[in-house]
């Protein structure tokens, strides 16, 4: 039977201390529900009495279908009874079945930050933690600064956890509240807290502030703890915390423990981290582990070719176990492999020796060093290998075009700014010319382009231009720089494809890869070309 890790989560509180960070009680709700959901024991929600958001969060949370609500805040203050502390007695209203308090266990942290002799501390601790579990609750005991207490005084640091373990804290956790501690001391020291209290529950909370709190948080878990603290894609105070999207498969696949969080659960681990950036209104990471779109992505001609043959070849894990998919990259660092992989995924059948597919991955590697970044606007190169297969339908012809942009300063100094395209082309056997408006030349060009298109391919309506970036390649040259316009295009159901075009022109590279936006759609929904 696999050990059993419990898995607490302060998203809501040491996430929400990062700068820049400030969640509504909404993003909190909506936050607490999918922790809840996926699988997490306790869910920190912020600290009653410290602001109103936090407060309109533990009116409002509803109750939870797994996970245990936590109430953060600290000891009693110096001076008071802890049944007399209005700060205390915030954390018990929230009625929030666990609470977890923060106390000093560095002594000079207590004589300086706290400034408070070291006796009265260890009081605080025993007095707010008693008072706690008198309430009915759950006490758990953040000694903050443990590690450098420990390293500073060692005695003192381990009275700081006696004094919270008689006074029956279920849980102790040791703070790397500084972020500095390696993972061989953190290792070290908690076998030594382990050989001392062999009959506490421990926990493990660890800042990044070395980019070590993973390794710091597993070195712990090694040495027995049994709690881990961590946030959401490591948001946290200053550098962060212990990533939980890293830790829970890293703890589940890699070291065999249980947690609240099924296999299946553990499938929707990107949809949780997706939440918070969502949320944060950030874009992922796609390097994060186990749950960026790059996890499981292949781009090197070596590292392909061996995956076809065994996928283990470089993988750590099969992603489906986190829900995520392995994604094949045509670049100029693909060989034979990566193309004929991505040929079949697009369901372009082609004999594994047919010499066109050399043909195309030099085109590719050709190209992609004029500026064309194939791995990010994988319909373009679909396009270009149809084209080189003989298999690319031909929509339109585009004979020529003009765009203009004209700005008229009003009496007071306003800009306004007019944008006007005309193209003309060839298609249905007839030649079309139009003209139309746009916020800019690029939007300009494109309703051109629709109004002349549309009538004989009513299904563009069902397409629009969802992102539009423009890269600079060659800033060297100023103004007259190489761009590389990627266009993000939308069809009605939300599906998304992405288009290139590198040219020094920004509009002849925007007008490349709306050429590319228009053709693929037309193609994937079998239009029959008019020409
Ligand atoms: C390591 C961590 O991340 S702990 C969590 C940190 N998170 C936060 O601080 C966010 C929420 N905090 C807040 O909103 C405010 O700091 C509050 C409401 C808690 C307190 O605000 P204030 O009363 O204005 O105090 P302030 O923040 O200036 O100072 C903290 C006080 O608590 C005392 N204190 C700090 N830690 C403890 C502790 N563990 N036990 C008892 N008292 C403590 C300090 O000595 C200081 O006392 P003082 O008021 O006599 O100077
Ligand atoms: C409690 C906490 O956030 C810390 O010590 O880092």
């Amino acid at each position: 039977m696999a050990e059993r890790i419990y898995l607490y989560d302060s998203t809501l509180r040491d996430g929400s201390q990062a700068q820049g960070i400030d969640f509504t009680v909404a993003d909190k709700l909506a936050i607490a529900s999918a922790l809840d959901a996926f699988g997490i024991d306790y869910i920190e929600g912020g600290w009653p009495g410290a602001n109103p958001t936090d407060d309109a969060f533990f009116a409002r949370v509803p109750q939870t279908r797994f996970a245990k609500v936590s109430a953060f805040g600290m000891t009693r203050r110096a001076g008071r009874s802890a049944s007399n502390d209005p700060g205390l007695q915030d954390i018990l209203n929230a009625n929030t079945s666990a609470v977890c308090l923060v106390g000093k266990s560095w002594d000079w942290q207590v004589e300086t930050a706290l400034k408070v002799s070291i006796s009265e501390n260890l009081k605080m601790i025993s007095d707010s933690l008693s008072h706690v579990l008198d309430q009915g609750r759950e006490a758990h005991f953040d000694a903050e600064h443990f590690f450098d207490g420990y390293k500073a005084n060692r005695a003192y640091a381990l009275e700081a956890l006696k004094a919270a373990h008689e006074a029956g804290a279920s849980w102790i956790i040791l703070c790397d509240t500084n972020g500095g501690s390696m993972p061989s001391e953190v290792y070290r020291i908690v076998s030594d807290v382990k050989s001392m209290l062999p009959d506490a529950n421990l926990g493990i909370h660890c800042h990044n502030d070395t980019e070590q709190a993973v390794a710091n948080s597993l070195a712990a878990v090694e040495a027995g703890v049994r709690q881990i603290q961590g946030t959401i894609n490591g948001i946290g105070e200053r550098c962060g915390n212990a990533n939980l999207i890293a830790l829970i498969p890293t703890l589940m696949l890699k070291m065999g423990f249980e947690t609240g969080v099924s296999m299946e659960q553990l499938k929707e681990i990107g949809s949780l981290s997706r939440l918070i950036d969502d949320r944060l209104n950030r874009v992922p990471n796609r390097h994060a582990a186990y749950v960026g779109k790059s996890a499981f992505a292949h781009k090197g001609g070596l590292h392909v070719s061996a995956m076809a043959r065994d996928s283990r070849s470089y993988e750590h894990i099969d992603p489906a176990l986190v829900g995520n998919t392995r994604l094949i990259l045509v670049s100029d660092k693909a060989g034979r492999a990566n193309v004929l992989n991505r040929l079949e995924q697009m369901g372009i059948e082609v004999a594994a020796d047919d010499e066109r597919v050399t043909e195309l991955v030099k085109i590719v590697k050709e190209r992609e060093a004029l500026g064309y970044a194939y791995e990010d606007a994988s319909a373009s190169f679909e396009l270009l290998a149809r084209g080189l297969l003989g298999q690319l339908p031909r929509f339109y012809d585009l004979l020529s075009y003009r765009a203009l942009n004209e700005c008229r300063m009003d009496a007071k100094g306003h800009a306004d700014t007019l944008a006007e395209a005309t193209v003309k082309l060839s298609v249905a056997g007839s030649t079309v010319m139009t003209v139309a408006e746009g916020n800019g030349p690029v939007n300009a060009l494109d309703q051109a382009l629709r109004k002349a298109l549309t009538p004989h391919y009513p299904v563009l309506e069902a397409m629009h231009l969802s992102d539009y970036k423009v890269r600079i390649l060659t800033p060297s040259d100023a103004t007259a720089a190489l761009t590389r316009v990627v266009i993000e295009s939308r069809d009605s159901d939300g599906h998304a494809w992405h288009t290139l075009g590198v040219s020094a022109n920004v509009i002849d590279a925007s007008n490349d890869a709306l050429f590319d936006a228009l053709t693929w759609f037309l193609m994937k929904r079998g239009v029959a070309a008019q020409k």
